[in-house]
Formats: structure tokens, sequence, C-alpha cells
């Protein structure tokens, strides 16, 4: 089933045309990435698709409903999350008040506690610094604690948006397991990536936005051996 279907979007910034006629199509259960250099408009569709940033033109659809007018809150009630370039967590708060804010619209406490605890035996320095500060994690365990407090919040489409940012090698192979984990366990994800190699390892389909306009699409494992996206994102091409 598709679960957001995205067609004819147009984002304009005053006189920048940050999206033109974007489409896009995520099926439940799966991992979509959507791939492209700086300024393609990539933070601009997941933040439309969000609801923070209102297009032009175009419709957004999640399982099945007309979402293209909903607000910010009611389009998160729907399922829908964002883990925006750079975590914005809440570094002035503790680990843990960080991941009870990603369950606050739920009642199930009990629930709640175990899903914290099994985080905190996948990420122990998260266990042993858990009344500290989030600002004296590192930007590995503070991607990891974002992505934490998102998944508290039990989404039906997480959305990432360049995860893997300035994270070491180490981090980045935990973040992406992580992110297969996450799907394995149920959650479609749509990945906004500059690592393409990563990004296409994982995912089962992908988008390529150029200049605010999809230029490929397709699933992951043909794009990869395109010719274009070899030279162009992945380095095998003459430069
Ligand atoms: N709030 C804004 N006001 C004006 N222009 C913007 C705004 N946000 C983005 N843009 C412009 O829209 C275009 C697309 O930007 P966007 O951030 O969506 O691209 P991106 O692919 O996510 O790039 P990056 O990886 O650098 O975040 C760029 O030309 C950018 O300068």
């Amino acid at each position: 089933m598709t679960l957001l279907d995205v067609s004819g979007l147009c984002v304009r910034y005053g006189r920048i045309e940050a999206l033109h006629d974007v489409g896009l199509q995520v099926r439940e259960g799966e991992i979509a990435t959507v791939l492209g250099a700086n300024g393609a408009g990539k933070s601009t569709l997941l933040r439309t698709v969000l609801g923070a940033v209102r297009p032009d033109a175009g419709e957004i659809t999640f399982a099945q409903q007309a979402i293209t007018t909903l607000s910010i809150m009611q389009r998160v009630a729907c399922g829908i999350v964002l883990v925006p370039e750079g975590r914005r967590i809440a570094i002035s708060m503790t680990i843990e008040e960080n991941l009870l804010l990603g369950a606050h619209r739920r009642s199930d406490r009990q629930v709640v506690r175990m899903e914290i605890d099994n985080l905190y035996d996948r990420f122990p320095n998260l266990a042993a610094r858990r009344h500290g500060l989030a600002a004296g994690l590192s930007g590995g365990e503070q991607q990891m604690l974002a992505i934490g407090r998102a998944m508290l919040a039990r989404p039906r489409l997480l959305m990432l948006d360049e995860p893997s940012l300035g994270l070491s090698p180490l981090f980045v192979q935990r973040l992406f397991d992580l992110i297969v984990e996450i799907n394995r366990n149920g959650t479609t994800i749509l990945l906004v990536e500059q690592n393409t190699a990563q990004a296409l390892r994982v995912a089962t389909c992908a988008t390529v936005l150029e200049l605010g306009r999809v230029v490929m699409s397709g699933d992951a494992a043909t794009l990869t051996n395109h010719p274009y996206l070899q030279a162009a994102y992945l380095g095998h091409g003459q430069t």
C-alpha cells in the first residue's frame, strides 16, 4: 500500500523555486531515500510533508487521507514525525527528559518505560548519563537520542534529514544499522541523505533531486548501477 503520496509539489521561497512539480511515493514498510546535492530541495520536501512549509501547488496524501491543508500537529497525530537536520534535541534538558518529551502524547506509561529501557540497553552511554544534560553527548550520541525520541512518538512514517551528517564512521555504521532495525520492526522510513552509497544500501527505492526537480527515481538496486548516479553521486565516473 502507498503510505505517502506526493504529487505536483511546487514550493517557492520568494523568487527561489525550491521544488518544481515533485512527485514521490513511499510504500508502507519500506525505506525510501531522497538524494541530491546541497540546495537540491531535500529538506524543503520533508518540511512540506510535515506541514512546516506550505506548498504553492501539489497534493500530499498520507494513508489515503489528503493532508495538504492539515497543521503540523494534525500530521504528527496521523503518525508523521521528522528528525530535522542538526538533530534539534533539547540540549538544556536531560537525556531522560528528552526521551519522555518524545512520548508526551502517550498514556501507556509502562510501555513507554520499557521502550526507554530498551533504548538504554542498546546505547549504554545514554543509560549511564540519563540524568545528565543532553548537551554533554557527542554528535553521534545526540543523533541516536534524537531518533530514539522520535521513535517514542510511535511514528508510522519516520522522516530523517541527513542523519549521518558530521558523524564519525563508527557512528555512521551504527546509525544505518539502527535505521534498518527500526524499519524491520515495522516503521516506514523516508531518508534524506548525502551519503548516497549508504542510503542506497539500506533503501528499497530512491528519488534524486537536482535544483528542485526529480531527475531520477526507481528501485535502489537499479539506481545504484545507473551510470549517471555512479558518476555524479557515487564517485565512480570521470570528474
Ligand atoms: N527558508 C528559506 N528561505 C529562502 N530560501 C530557502 C529557505 N530554505 C531553503 N531555501 C532555498 O531553497 C533551496 C532548497 O533548499 P533545501 O534546504 O530544501 O535543500 P537541501 O537539498 O535540503 O540542501 P541542504 O542539504 O543544504 O539542506 C535552496 O536554494 C535554499 O537556499
